[in-house]
């Protein structure tokens, strides 16, 4: 019984609109993906179970570029760089595909799906994952409450000025981020449930838990972390970078 975890580094970031690709992209004199995949390691849940197994998916071009960037942690954890696909639902398929055909992967009972694009989120929010996972619940996901009004809009190609339809009540609303865990079985039946829609941008789950979602079963969700933000734009990137206070 191991937990393995598959960290999605495949995007372009065409919004950051960096000459890298988003993974590779310095903050704080170290590349996103080394961050994201250094707070990984260093979760420690319940009975000092962590991640044992890494697997990081890459841009096509860039297998070596993230294997080299992360070649500090294989004292550390069993590291995989794979080349991702088309969507982040594909890339993570690829990921579980290397992870299942390893035998060190093939070990895990628990994974944790994560973006290198929230490379600061912190290894307490890690660690209460894997618990919530262990504690009997197949599909966790981080939350945080969302603190805008929300209106649902109609939203026609072309038109700027927009129609709204309502106002969602937010007390039930969640903004989700990552590390999503999941039992590995659990997992690998979504993906191959969800297998015929993971090339197509706008048919793919924006997350993992859509697709157990899709599967009809349940998930849940367990408090998030500012610390977790995605990074999207330069603007997130500068944020980002900011003083912060420290995980306890
Ligand atoms: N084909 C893809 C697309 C995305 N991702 C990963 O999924 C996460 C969330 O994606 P996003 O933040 O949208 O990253 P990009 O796709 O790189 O951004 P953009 O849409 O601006 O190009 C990131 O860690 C990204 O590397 C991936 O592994 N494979
Ligand atoms: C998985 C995710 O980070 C949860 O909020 C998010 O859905 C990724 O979305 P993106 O459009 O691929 O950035």
């Amino acid at each position: 019984m191991s937990v393995a975890a598959v960290l999605t580094a495949a995007g372009s970031g065409s919004r950051l609109g960096h000459s890298l690709p988003k993974a590779l992209v310095p903050l704080g004199g170290q590349s996103l993906v080394a961050h994201a995949a250094r707070n990984l390691l260093a979760a420690r849940a319940a009975g000092d179970d962590r991640v044992r197994v890494l697997v990081v998916t890459a841009p096509a071009f860039h297998v070596d570029a993230i294997a080299r960037e992360l070649a500090d942690l294989t004292d550390q954890v069993a590291l995989l760089v794979v080349a991702g696909g088309a969507t982040r639902q594909a890339s993570v398929a690829a990921g579980l595909a290397a992870l299942v055909a390893d035998p060190r992967g093939a070990e895990a009972d628990v994974v944790l799906v994560h973006d290198a694009a929230r490379p600061l989120a912190p290894a307490s929010l890690v660690a209460r994952v894997i618990d919530a996972v262990r504690d009997g619940h197949p599909a966790v996901v981080p939350g945080v409450p969302v603190t805008d009004t929300i209106k649902r809009v109609a939203p026609h190609r072309g038109v700027t000025v927009e129609p709204v339809l309502e106002t969602v009540p937010r007390t039930v609303l969640r903004a989700i981020q990552t590390p999503q865990g999941f039992t590995t079985e659990l997992l690998l039946r979504a993906h191959a449930h969800g297998a015929e829609d993971a090339h197509d941008e706008a048919l793919s789950a924006s997350d993992d838990a859509g697709l157990v979602e899709r599967l009809g079963e349940p998930v849940w969700v367990v408090a998030g972390d500012a610390r977790a933000a995605k990074i999207t734009t330069l603007r997130d990137l500068q944020v980002a970078d900011l003083p912060t206070e420290s995980d306890e």
